[in-house]
């Protein structure tokens, strides 16, 4: 089947409200909430078409933006590529040109709209930050130095140390402090390893769950158990393993787009990587080195 590229908007006001359209019954997806956008024409840049729709559906001019996320997602009848901008400066008050009803919400409130499937990855990248930190092992060193460099909207803690008896006091005060903890098999905030991943049938029951991911074939199946982040790795070469294989940033971009759910790079990689990797549609970056003091 053709992939329709789609151009979205995700328009954010001063206050953080996100503006959202309704689509109209005879559309696909009709009768569903979206983020406004459209079809990018032959021809067209992604910024020409962010600006020519935008304009067509809320009358207002696009004069900033930055990628947020790209997702594939086939639907029974239609398979599309949504390339997904935050847009940060625009011109005018948006208005619904083509009688769609159109409102500001609150980014908490937008679970409460319904919006086609392909969207549950474009609303779990704009909570989520952009940092991973990877605490294997975990020090209270590092700890120390994670919460006096970045708030806890800013940071996901991954304790990938499996030997963390003597330091539950300090993750149960990371997390009274905000800090979403990710672990392995939390009931809260779950971490599958790739041979997890494989051996699943169901999603489990966790409010958020993350994977690693290596290839296709693992992204497919994270797509297929609805994972709601991943990490693509190795992307470069580490000090741990000099000689392994790497993918390398083009494949991660591709791995990237065919994942549904944002998804962070890891391996080789630290904060100086990080415009490079957003501007390929990377949720952030993920590591152990990149987020230790130096
Ligand atoms: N604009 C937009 N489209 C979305 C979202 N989520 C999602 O799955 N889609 C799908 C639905 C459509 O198949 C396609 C967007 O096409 P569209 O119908 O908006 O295209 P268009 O504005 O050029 O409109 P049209 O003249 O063809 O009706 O992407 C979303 O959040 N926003
Ligand atoms: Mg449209």
């Amino acid at each position: 089947m053709k992939v329709v590229h789609v151009a979205v908007a995700v328009i954010e006001r001063e206050n953080g409200d996100i503006c959202i359209a309704k689509r109209a019954d005879h559309q696909h997806q009709g009768g569903l909430w979206e983020f406004p956008g459209g079809k990018v024409e032959a021809g067209e840049t992604i910024t020409q078409a962010l600006q020519r729709e935008i304009h067509e559906e809320l009358g207002i001019d696009v004069l900033a933006h930055s990628p947020l996320i790209s997702v594939r997602y086939r639907y029974t009848d239609k398979h599309v590529l949504l390339d997904v901008h935050r847009i940060h400066q625009f011109e005018g008050e948006p208005h619904g040109k083509e009688g769609q009803p159109v409102v500001w919400c609150p980014k908490s409130q937008l679970k409460n709209y319904e919006f086609p499937a392909a969207n549950k990855g474009i609303l779990n990248a704009l909570i989520l930050p952009k940092q991973v930190a990877i605490l294997d092992p975990i020090s209270n060193e590092q700890v120390e130095y994670l919460t006096q460099s970045y708030a806890p909207d800013e940071l996901v803690i991954y304790v990938r140390d499996e030997n963390k008896s003597e330091f539950l006091t300090q993750l149960s005060d990371l997390k009274d402090k905000g800090y979403p903890v990710l672990q392995k098999n939390d009931p809260l905030m779950a971490h599958l390893t790739s041979a997890q991943l494989n051996s699943l049938e169901d999603r489990p029951d966790v409010i958020w769950l993350s994977a690693s991911c290596h290839n296709e074939a693992e992204i497919e199946k994270a797509n297929a158990l609805e994972v709601d982040f991943i990490f693509i790795s190795p992307v470069q070469v580490t000090p741990s393993h000099p000689g392994g294989d790497v993918l390398g940033w083009d494949k991660f971009q591709e791995l990237a787009e065919l994942a549904h759910m944002p998804a962070y790079a890891l391996g080789g990689v630290d904060m100086q990587d990080m415009e490079h990797a957003l501007a390929l549609g990377a949720q952030g970056i993920a590591g152990i080195r990149a987020f230790k003091a130096e």
